[in-house]
C-alpha cells in the first residue's frame, strides 16, 4: 500500500525537534559499504518503466532537431503578460499501470542498486533557524535546484575535470532522484530540466507530485547531438498537501523584448491551513556581459509577481538560478522590491545578512568558477524559514569540483522549511 513520502519518513526527519542546532538529515543515505543483502539486478523496474513509458511520446515531440523547439513552443502554453491562467497538463497518460503510486523506499532502493559502484552521497545537515513562534501546521519544504541539463553537461558546459562517465544519464538521474527522495520536498523548483516527460513527470507523479514544465523557447540543448529535447523550468508540488488555484507560464521580457528565459508561477492553497501562497521558479540568462539583460528580466518577473500576488497580498516564494552574484543589479531589485522579499539562505550566515560563499562550483576550460547564483526568496513578513539545508564544504566538493561521481549537478540544491507567520501584520 502506498504511503505518502511524508508519512513514511516523518519519524526520521525530526523537523520539529526543539532547539537551535544542526538537524540530522533523513536516514535514507546510501551506505558507504555494500549492504548485507545483494544489490538488486541492474534492471530497475520502476526506473525502466518510467523511461519506457513516455518514450513513444517524447520521440514524437523531440526527435526532429532544432525545429522541435518551434513545435514545442506551439505546444507549450505561453503567457507574456502577467495574466494567470488555469493549469493544464501537457501530457496525460492513459495507461493505468503508469499511474500506480510508487513506494518512495522502493524507488530509492532501485537508485541505490544502480549507484552501488559509486561513492556515497554527500552528507548535508539541516540547520534549525526557528526564532520563536511555533506553527500549528507542518512546514512547507521547498527545494530549489538547477539539476544540469543532460545535453548541456555532455555537450556544452566543458566541465574539464569531470569524467564523462560521471555524466552518464542512467546513473546521474539516480543521483538526482536520490537527492530528491532524501529530502522529500513538498515543492520542487528545477532548472535545466531536459528529461521531464521521460523521467521526472512519470516518476514524480507516481510519488504524489503534480508537475508543470515550461521549456525555453530556443533551448541550447537542441544544438547538441542526440539531445532529449529542450531544457526548461519545472515545478512540482505534492498533491496531498496543496491544491492548485492558478498557474502561469511566463516568457520573460527584457526592455519589452521577448527573451529565451522563462518562469512558472503558481498559486497554491495549503490543504492543512487553507492559506494561499504563490510559488515561482525561474532561470535567468547566463554569462558575464549580460548583467543589464538579467536585471531587466528580473524587473519583468517582479512585475508579473506583483500582479499575480495582487500587489503582495498573497505570500510569495521565488526560487531560481538567477545567474547573478549578490552584487548584481537584479539581486538588488529583488532585495529592495515592494514585494518585501528576503533571501532564505542569508539566514545561514552569522549575521543573517550574507549569502553563502557559493551555490555552484565547477572547473571549465577558462578555470575555476565558484559563484553564488541560486536563491530562494520569500515574503519576509508573512513567512518564516524554520530550517535550511547546509551547503557542501569545499572538502566534500573535492578538488575536481562539480559535477562528480558523488554529486549530479554543478549547482547545489537549496532546501528550506517554511511556515506561515501566525499573525500576519498586514505588511507581507
Ligand atoms: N536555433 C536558434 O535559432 C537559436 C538558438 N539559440 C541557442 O540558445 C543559446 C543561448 O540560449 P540562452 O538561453 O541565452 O543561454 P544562456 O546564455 O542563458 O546559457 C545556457 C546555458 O549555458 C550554461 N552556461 C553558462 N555559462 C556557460 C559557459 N561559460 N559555457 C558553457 N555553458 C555555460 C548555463 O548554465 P548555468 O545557468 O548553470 O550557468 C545555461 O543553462 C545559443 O547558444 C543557441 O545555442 C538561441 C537563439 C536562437
Ligand atoms: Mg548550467
Amino acid at each position: 500500500m502506498y504511503q505518502s513520502p511524508r508519512r513514511l519518513c516523518s519519524a526520521l526527519l525530526q523537523r520539529d525537534a526543539p532547539g537551535l542546532r544542526r538537524l540530522p538529515t533523513p536516514g535514507l543515505r546510501r551506505q558507504s559499504s555494500p549492504p548485507a543483502a545483494a544489490p538488486r539486478p541492474a534492471s530497475p523496474r520502476l526506473l525502466a518503466a518510467a523511461s519506457g513509458a513516455v518514450r513513444s511520446c517524447s520521440r514524437t515531440v523531440y526527435s526532429m532537431g532544432n525545429g522541435t523547439s518551434r513545435l514545442y513552443s506551439a505546444l507549450a502554453k505561453t503567457l507574456n503578460s502577467s495574466t494567470a491562467s488555469q493549469h493544464s497538463e501537457y501530457l496525460v497518460s492513459s495507461d493505468p499501470e503508469l499511474l500506480e503510486p510508487i513506494d518512495p523506499k522502493e524507488l530509492l532502493e532501485e537508485c541505490r542498486a544502480v549507484l552501488h559502484t559509486r561513492p556515497p552521497r554527500y552528507q548535508r545537515d539541516f540547520v534549525d533557524l526557528r526564532t520563536d513562534s511555533p506553527s500549528r501546521h507542518p512546514p512547507i519544504r521547498v527545494m530549489q535546484w538547477n539539476i544540469l541539463a543532460q545535453a548541456l553537461g555532455e555537450g556544452k558546459d566543458n566541465f574539464v575535470q569531470c569524467p564523462i562517465e560521471a555524466l552518464k544519464w542512467e546513473e546521474r538521474k539516480c543521483l538526482i532522484l536520490e537527492e530528491i527522495l532524501a529530502y522529500e520536498p513538498d515543492i520542487l523548483c528545477l532548472q535545466e530540466v531536459d528529461h521531464y516527460f521521460d523521467t521526472f513527470q512519470p516518476l514524480l507523479s507516481r510519488l504524489g507530485y503534480q508537475g508543470t514544465f515550461f521549456p525555453k523557447p530556443w533551448s541550447p540543448c537542441l544544438d547538441v547531438e542526440h539531445n532529449n529535447g529542450p531544457d526548461g523550468c519545472a515545478l512540482f508540488f505534492l498533491q496531498n498537501r496543496f491544491k492548485l488555484v492558478n498557474s502561469a507560464n511566463i516568457r520573460l521580457t527584457a526592455m519589452t523584448l521577448k527573451t529565451n528565459q522563462v518562469a512558472i508561477a503558481q498559486i497554491l492553497e495549503c490543504k492543512e491551513s487553507g492559506r494561499e501562497f504563490c510559488i515561482a521558479v525561474t532561470h535567468l540568462k547566463a554569462r558575464t556581459g549580460w548583467e543589464r539583460f538579467r536585471s531587466a528580466q528580473g524587473c519583468d518577473l517582479l512585475q508579473n509577481l506583483q500582479n499575480i500576488t495582487q500587489g503582495a497580498k498573497i505570500p510569495l516564494i521565488v526560487c531560481g538560478d538567477f545567474n547573478a552574484e549578490p552584487t548584481e543589479e537584479v539581486y538588488k531589485h529583488f532585495a529592495s522590491s515592494s514585494l518585501n522579499l528576503n533571501s532564505a539562505y542569508k539566514l545561514l550566515s552569522a549575521d543573517g545578512q550574507s549569502e553563502p560563499p557559493y551555490t555552484t562550483w565547477k572547473i571549465r576550460t577558462s578555470g575555476e568558477c565558484r559563484h553564488t547564483l541560486d536563491y530562494i526568496w520569500y515574503s519576509k513578513h508573512a513567512l518564516s524559514v524554520r530550517s535550511a539545508l547546509d551547503l557542501l564544504t569545499e572538502e566534500q566538493i573535492g578538488p575536481n569540483r562539480l559535477p562528480s561521481f558523488n554529486y549530479p549537478s554543478d549547482h547545489l540544491s537549496l532546501v528550506c522549511d517554511f511556515s506561515f507567520n501566525e499573525e500576519p501584520d498586514g505588511l507581507l
